[in-house]
């Protein structure tokens, strides 16, 4: 693990009982990194993400975050980590501020004003005493990250976070994330299956396709003679579609 990792992933794989699942995927994050991990649905990103976070075990490999094992330091590991995966549930009846409050019970050092800062970060501030039943998807969305930022984690992972969301929404979330990763030098891991939001957004992306690894790197490297993001996914997945036709 190198001093600029934020994590590392070697040889990652976990299959399901029904054969699917992630394989023998490695990769590494760098410190003040946007890493878009991209792929078609049922690629096998919320199962890394999951694995990442502990919400699910691997088979076999092992991931190290901030040069924590998540397998024996488990808790060191997720200690700098902030996470929404899968769900962005808040309580509706309850304002933006009161979930926050009821999540920033789970951490007991927390300075006072953490609440009214993360609304601000996410640009929540002026609606956080009003019912999050009000709030459009985007404002839950961010609300979540908000919940995600609260322990002021220096790496944060987010599955989909502008999945469902309205141009406005999406450019919202867009530059909540890129804002926290120039001022407050957060690194980010986020999933996408949307490659124009993953372009506008990342730094570095991978590419999962079927559950392996296909390719990954700084966008400009992998467009090469002019290639657009979508060329390149397409002439990387070929010689996998063309496996998988033989077996
Ligand atoms: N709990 C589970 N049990 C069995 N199979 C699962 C389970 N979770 C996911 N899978 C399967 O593993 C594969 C990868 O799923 P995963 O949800 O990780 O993909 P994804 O890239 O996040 O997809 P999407 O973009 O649709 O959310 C899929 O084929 C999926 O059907």
């Amino acid at each position: 693990m190198t001093e600029q990792a934020a994590m590392t992933i070697a040889h990652i794989s976990k299959t399901y009982k029904n054969g699917r699942g992630v394989r023998d995927v490695s990769l590494s994050v760098n410190k003040g990194e946007i890493f878009g991990l991209f792929g078609p649905n049922g690629s096998g990103k919320t199962t890394l993400l999951k694995i990442m976070t502990g919400l699910c075990t691997a088979d076999e490999g092992a991931i190290h975050i901030f040069g924590h094992s998540i397998s024996e330091q488990f808790e060191g590991a997720m200690a700098k980590v902030g996470c929404v995966i899968e769900t962005a549930d808040a309580y509706e009846y309850m304002s933006g501020y009161a979930n926050l409050k009821l999540a920033s019970r789970f951490y007991n050092d927390l300075p006072s004003g953490r609440i009214e800062e993360v609304l601000e970060l996410v640009g929540l501030k002026a609606y956080g005493h009003e019912k999050v039943s009000g709030y459009s998807l985007g404002m839950k969305q961010r609300l979540a990250l908000a919940a995600a930022l609260i322990s002021n984690p220096k790496l944060i992972i987010l599955d989909e976070p502008t999945n469902g969301l309205d141009i406005e929404g999406i450019i919202s979330v867009r530059n909540v994330i890129l804002h926290l990763a120039e001022h407050q030098g957060m690194t980010f891991i986020i999933s996408s299956h949307m490659m124009s939001e993953m372009e506008l957004i990342c730094t570095r992306i991978g590419i999962l396709f079927g559950g392996q690894l296909i390719g990954q790197g700084e966008i400009g490297e992998l467009l090469e003679g002019g290639q657009t993001m979508e060329q390149y996914y397409l002439s990387a997945i070929q010689p996998f579609k063309e496996g998988a036709a033989h077996v």
